[in-house]
């Protein structure tokens, strides 16, 4: 067994519906089969009692959502933080900040629009946000900003049961019936198809799903529609709002080049492991619209997750112990380096050294190079670490 996985324990946090719709019980199994110890942390008692840990999984958006209004829910996230603050070097799957960006649809879409590219081959379509007031009072706003209907009205708050209720409107009218706060969207012809992308760390997968039919674009007297977005995008999803009014070719999935690059961006904005974009292929286009962010997604349709989740945190933990072994050699060296005279006794005391007989011959090589520090840094420890 290597190093890095000896003795390591991973820690987990997800309430019981995420549990069940994973399964999670068969990545425990995966991760005890490779010689982790795996611990469902219990958030009513201190984590200082359930620790150590090297890993912590955790889907705590509910609570997070919470710590804003709430001061027991507030005490809760602020005494994980405190913690996993205080161990550093415990691998947090995924930092609360950014998950706390992911629970506002302001912030995602400001996120998806830094998205676009100059070739604009992936764009976020236009959208308004309704801080205050109803639908009506951004009808200037609308037209200003080159919004088209229909336009699509989703919650601010990008969580929870009520997060995935939307409306469809289609007029100026349609707008006094929707309130803040929320964004309005416009809405891009998907042909009934919506592309999930589900990452994890440094993988991605594709996975198609339903999505809503399409609609004429401009102002209509259309009633409003009002619909929950479970009840079209999930892949049981059976809804009048998903069947095409007429039969249409099957959208080409996003190029592996824009899936990569939405990935790319959005991976290096956020710094998170665990997230899903959603991707629309535009009918009368063929440009990849980015709708929708998601962290901690489901992964519904991912076979290879709890394997592609296992190996990233692998990758993780090897990486850490790497960067401590560096640090630790870093520190013996410049400890040598200070040292007032290197005599051959000490120099014996070094070849003499049971733990590490290589250290003390690496480190011999830098006393007799001009530029030691970078030059032992950038050459000599990288393959130091790397016999080792
Ligand atoms: N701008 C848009 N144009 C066309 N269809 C859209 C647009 N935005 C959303 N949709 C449709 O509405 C569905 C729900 O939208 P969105 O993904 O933003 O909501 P959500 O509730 O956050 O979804 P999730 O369950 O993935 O978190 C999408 O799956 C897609 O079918
Ligand atoms: O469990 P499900 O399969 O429905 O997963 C959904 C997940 O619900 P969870 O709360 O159970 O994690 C949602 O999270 P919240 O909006 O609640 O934050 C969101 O990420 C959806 O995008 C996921 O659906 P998917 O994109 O994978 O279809
Ligand atoms: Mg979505
Ligand atoms: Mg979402």
């Amino acid at each position: 067994m290597p190093s890095w996985r000896k003795g390591k324990r991973i820690g987990y946090c997800l309430n019981d519906k995420k549990k069940k719709k994973l399964n999670f019980q068969g990545f425990e199994d995966l991760c005890r089969k490779r010689g982790y110890e795996v611990i469902e942390i219990d958030l009513a008692k201190p984590l200082c009692e359930q620790g150590p840990f090297d890993v912590i999984i955790h889907k705590l958006s509910d609570l997070i959502l919470e710590s804003g209004y709430d001061s027991q829910s507030h005490q809760l996230i602020r005494d994980f933080q405190t913690y996993v603050e205080t161990y550093s070097s415990i691998i947090l799957l995924d930092p609360f900040p950014a998950v706390r960006l992911l629970l506002d649809r302001f912030e995602s879409c400001r996120l998806l629009q830094d998205l676009q590219d100059q070739d604009s081959c992936i764009f976020s379509p236009p959208y308004v946000e309704l801080s205050s007031g109803t639908g009506r009072e951004a009808a200037a706003r609308i037209r200003e900003q080159g919004l088209t209907f229909p336009l699509i009205c989703k919650t601010r708050v990008a969580h929870g049961p009520s997060s995935h209720e939307m409306a469809l409107i289609f007029n100026e009218e349609g707008l006094g019936e929707v309130s803040a706060p929320c964004l309005l969207q416009s809405f891009v012809n998907p042909d009934a198809v919506l592309f999930k992308v589900f990452v994890v760390g440094s993988s991605h997968f594709v996975v198609r799903r339903p999505s809503l039919k399409n609609f004429p674009r401009g102002e209509s007297a259309r009633k409003s529609i009002f619909f929950n977005s479970d009840s079209v995008s999930k892949p049981e999803s059976c809804s009048r709002l998903t069947e095409l009014d007429e039969a249409t070719l099957e959208p080409t999935p996003p190029s592996d080049n824009v899936v990569c690059r939405a990935v790319r961006g959005l991976r290096s904005a956020l710094g998170l492991s665990l997230f899903g974009v959603d991707l629309i292929v535009e009918k009368q286009t063929g440009r990849c619209a980015a709708i929708d962010v998601n962290a901690f997604p489901g992964y519904e349709g991912v076979p290879e997750f709890f394997s592609a989740l296992l190996n990233h945190i692998e990758t993780l933990l090897e990486s850490h112990e790497q960067a401590a072994r560096a640090r630790v050699l870093v520190a013996e060296y410049s400890l040598h380096q200070r040292a007032p005279h290197v005599d051959t006794a000490q120099e014996s005391t070094h070849d003499a050294d049971p733990r590490a007989p290589w250290l003390a011959n690496s480190l011999e090589t830098p006393k007799s190079a001009p530029a030691e520090s970078s030059f032992f840094t950038f050459a000599v420890l990288p393959a130091m670490l790397s016999r080792h």
